[in-house]
């Protein structure tokens, strides 16, 4: 198979959009497919890897569009820091302006699978400029924070959103971070539990800060666009749901 060489990231800008959309209220999201496809310039799709030329960066086969979405300081960047160069930005909350992405390749049963991650401003003045975004994206992990129960409340909105502007088949996860926060936990669990499963929505809790299912909600995101992207028949079809559940630790664990 023949691999392709990714581009550094770099900020993106998008043409911003007008009003938010109508509250329609929410529909249940399904936990799809996203189409595989073309990599992508700043706001197209993905494509299949092609020959590299060129040194420096990494190879790959196909590459996918994924974006962090959730309200302002739920830990976004932290995450995609976290899960991109194993660190935790500590200290001064430094909100994020319009969006921006960085690219990570990780490997899933023999093939390199190119994650471009577009990490979203939170705050609302910048909703529409990520609006544009939302229609390329094959996967969205959605974020609330389980010390902010304001965060949580959000994401009702957030899925209204989504299913506004993103397609039909995007895959989508819910994650509730800074699960290390055990004493300023204000999202119980099961609640988050139960709005994940009346969506059918996968679901874990992490921390940006400690790791936990950090490299899991990518990795899982990569098997299932990877598959949907092979459709292998021979191979068993990939059970994001079960993935989760069964390589995730719990919040009383803080292995990352
Ligand atoms: N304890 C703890 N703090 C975290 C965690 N993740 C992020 N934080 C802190 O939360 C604050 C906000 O994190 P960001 O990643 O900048 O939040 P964001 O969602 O990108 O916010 P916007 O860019 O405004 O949308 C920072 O002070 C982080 O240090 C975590 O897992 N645990
Ligand atoms: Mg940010």
């Amino acid at each position: 198979m023949s691999r392709k060489k990714t581009p550094k990231s770099k900020a993106g800008s998008a043409p911003a959009t007008s009003a938010l959309p109508a509250a329609n209220g929410p529909r249940p999201v399904r936990p799809g497919t996203a189409r595989p496809g073309p990599e992508a310039p700043p706001n197209g799709p993905p494509q299949p890897g092609r020959s590299s030329v060129g040194g420096g960066g990494d190879f790959y086969d196909v590459a996918f569009k994924v974006m962090l979405v959730g309200d302002s300081g739920v830990g976004k960047t932290c995450l995609l820091m976290r899960f991109k160069d194993g660190a935790f930005l500590a200290g001064t909350f430094i909100s994020t302006v319009g969006i921006d992405f960085r690219n990570k390749v990780v490997d899933v049963d023999g093939m390199k699978v190119k994650l471009q991650i577009w990490d979203t401003a939170g705050q609302e003045r910048f909703r529409s400029v990520t609006h544009a975004y939302y229609r390329d994206a094959h996967a969205l992990l959605l974020l609330y924070d389980v010390t902010n129960k304001a965060s949580f409340d959000s994401i009702q909105a957030w899925l209204t959103e989504i299913q506004e502007h993103a397609q039909d088949d995007v895959v989508l996860m819910l994650l509730g971070n800074k699960v290390d926060s055990a004493q300023e936990r204000a999202v119980k669990r099961e609640d988050a539990e139960k709005l994940a499963k009346d969506y059918g929505l996968p679901f874990m809790e992490t921390s940006a800060k400690t790791g936990l299912n950090v490299d899991l909600a990518f990795t899982a995101i990569a098997k299932e666009l990877k598959q949907r992207h092979t459709k292998a028949p021979s191979e068993p079809r990939f059970q994001l749901h079960d993935y989760i559940k069964r390589e995730g630790r719990g919040a009383s664990c803080c292995r990352p």
